[in-house]
Formats: C-alpha cells, sequence, structure tokens
C-alpha cells in the first residue's frame, strides 16, 4: 500500500516560492487500480515524480507497505518494488531493448521470454529485441518499450505517467486491453495512471481528480466518473461567459 501523507512540494522561482502541491494526503490500497486526472498542469506529473523519488516533498511523508521512502532514492524505491513510465521516456544510448528489459526484471531472461513482453505492446518482437534504445526509435515506439518495461518488472507499485501520449490509436486500444489485463492479475500490487483518456478513466477501482495541487476529488469510479463525463468543456465555459457579456 502506497500512503502520503500531508505532501507538499514547491520550486524556487524567480526568487520566490512557488508551491506547486499543497498539503496532498491519498491512499493507495493494494488491488487498487487508481487513475490520476485532471486539468493541465493540475501537479499530476510532479505527484508521479514525487512518488517515484525523482522529486523530493518539500514536507509531508510517502510509506510504501508502512515503511518510510521519502528520503530513498529513486533506485532504492525501485529495489523496494516502485515501477515508473515517464510521460517522455528516457533514450540509453548503448543500451539495446533487451538490455532495458533484462534490467527491469533484474535477471537472466531468455529472448523469448523479452519477445512476449515486447508482443504484449504490439511490437513485432524480432524487429525490436536488439535494436539501441537511442533517438532512432520513434517516439510511440520508445513509449510502447517502456511499458513493456514496467510490464516486465511487475513492480508492487506501477505508475504510468500518460501512457496514451503519442500513442497511435491501434496502439491505444492495446494499450486499454494490456491495463485491464494488470488489472486482472493485480494480486497484491497496485497501479497508479496518470491520464486524461476516457477509456482509461472507464476502467479504474478510482478516480482522483487532482486540480492545482489539490485533490479536488477522489472516490470509486462509479461516483466520480459520471460527473467528469458531463462536465462543461471549457470552451461551452468561455462561450457562456462571453454570452452573458455581451
Ligand atoms: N521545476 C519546476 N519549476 C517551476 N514550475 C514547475 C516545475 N515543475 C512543475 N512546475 C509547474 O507546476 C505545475 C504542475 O505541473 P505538472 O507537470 O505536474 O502538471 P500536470 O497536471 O502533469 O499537467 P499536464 O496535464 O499538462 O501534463 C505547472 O504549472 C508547471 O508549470
Amino acid at each position: 500500500m502506497l500512503e502520503l501523507k500531508n505532501i507538499s512540494f514547491s520550486v524556487a522561482e524567480e526568487g520566490a516560492r512557488k508551491e506547486i502541491i499543497h498539503d496532498l494526503s491519498l491512499k493507495v490500497d493494494n488491488r487498487k487500480f487508481v487513475v490520476v486526472t485532471g486539468p493541465n498542469g493540475g501537479g499530476k506529473s510532479t505527484l508521479a515524480r514525487l512518488i517515484a523519488g525523482i522529486e523530493k516533498p518539500t514536507s509531508g511523508r510517502i510509506l510504501l507497505d508502512g515503511e518510510d521512502v521519502t528520503d530513498k532514492s529513486v533506485t532504492e524505491r525501485a529495489r523496494r518494488g516502485i515501477g515508473f513510465a515517464f510521460q517522455q521516456p528516457v533514450r540509453f544510448k548503448g543500451l539495446e531493448v533487451i538490455d532495458l528489459l533484462r534490467l527491469a526484471v533484474g535477471k537472466d531472461l531468455l529472448v523469448s521470454e523479452a519477445c512476449e513482453y515486447l508482443a504484449e505492446v504490439g511490437l513485432c518482437a524480432r524487429d525490436y529485441i536488439n535494436r539501441e534504445v537511442n533517438a532512432s526509435l520513434s517516439g510511440g515506439e520508445l513509449k510502447r518499450i517502456e511499458i513493456a518495461t514496467v510490464l516486465a518488472r511487475r513492480a508492487k507499485l506501477s505508475v504510468f505517467d500518460e501512457p496514451e501520449a503519442g500513442i497511435d490509436l491501434w496502439s491505444f486500444q492495446n494499450l486499454i486491453r494490456i491495463f485491464k489485463k494488470m488489472r486482472e492479475d493485480i494480486k497484491d500490487s497496485s497501479i497508479v495512471i496518470i491520464s486524461h483518456q476516457e477509456r482509461i478513466l472507464s476502467i479504474a477501482d478510482e478516480i482522483v481528480v487532482l486540480a492545482e495541487g489539490r485533490i479536488e476529488k477522489q472516490g470509486p469510479r462509479a461516483e466520480i466518473f459520471p460527473a467528469l463525463v458531463g462536465t462543461e468543456s471549457a470552451v461551452d465555459v468561455c462561450h457562456k461567459l462571453k454570452q452573458g457579456e455581451a
């Protein structure tokens, strides 16, 4: 179980402190598939980076299965079972796709096993297994390879930051299938996905709406989802406001 207790995070901007996350508390129970959504700039990616240990909170504590990991590095958190897929994956020059998968699993992996993970994300394994993870891979290919590494890791807690970003329509259908399967196989692990996609929200156990660095709404999908889908678009709201001014 992941527990965020009174997390705040601020950065220095033009000589002043800018608080991005304000006193946020959140519990992600085992066996839960949680989707965090909300407006652009609401703090979702920051929250994902705080969970993974890429950023350290200014105050508050982060607990994984009761252990305080607030001061643990990314590597130490990964060792304790946190898997993370970036919004914009990192390229690793000199490393082949198979090496990346082996690193994720933490042991030697047969080529046939590695191929299965690539097939899961819709990549023809034969074409990719020995490709270098460099700039020659497209953004969508890289994203799918990264998702394959998180699948391979079978982490206690898997965090995906906008997995849909840069993924084509066909691969998106595949992605939904992957997440549904992850949810079925969840056992004692949990999944946190940052997403704007209705299809991903529609398979969540719980939805968290983050806006301006605070949890605006949180609860079971059945409670939160209908209101989100029924929300007026920003364009409609602007239109109404203009009509009101006229
Ligand atoms: N290092 C930083 N320095 C200054 N501002 C930052 C920094 N990191 C994040 N921010 C600001 O904090 C806010 C939250 O950013 P974040 O990327 O977490 O939002 P988000 O909810 O993931 O947005 P999106 O949906 O667009 O991906 C934004 O206004 C962003 O500009």
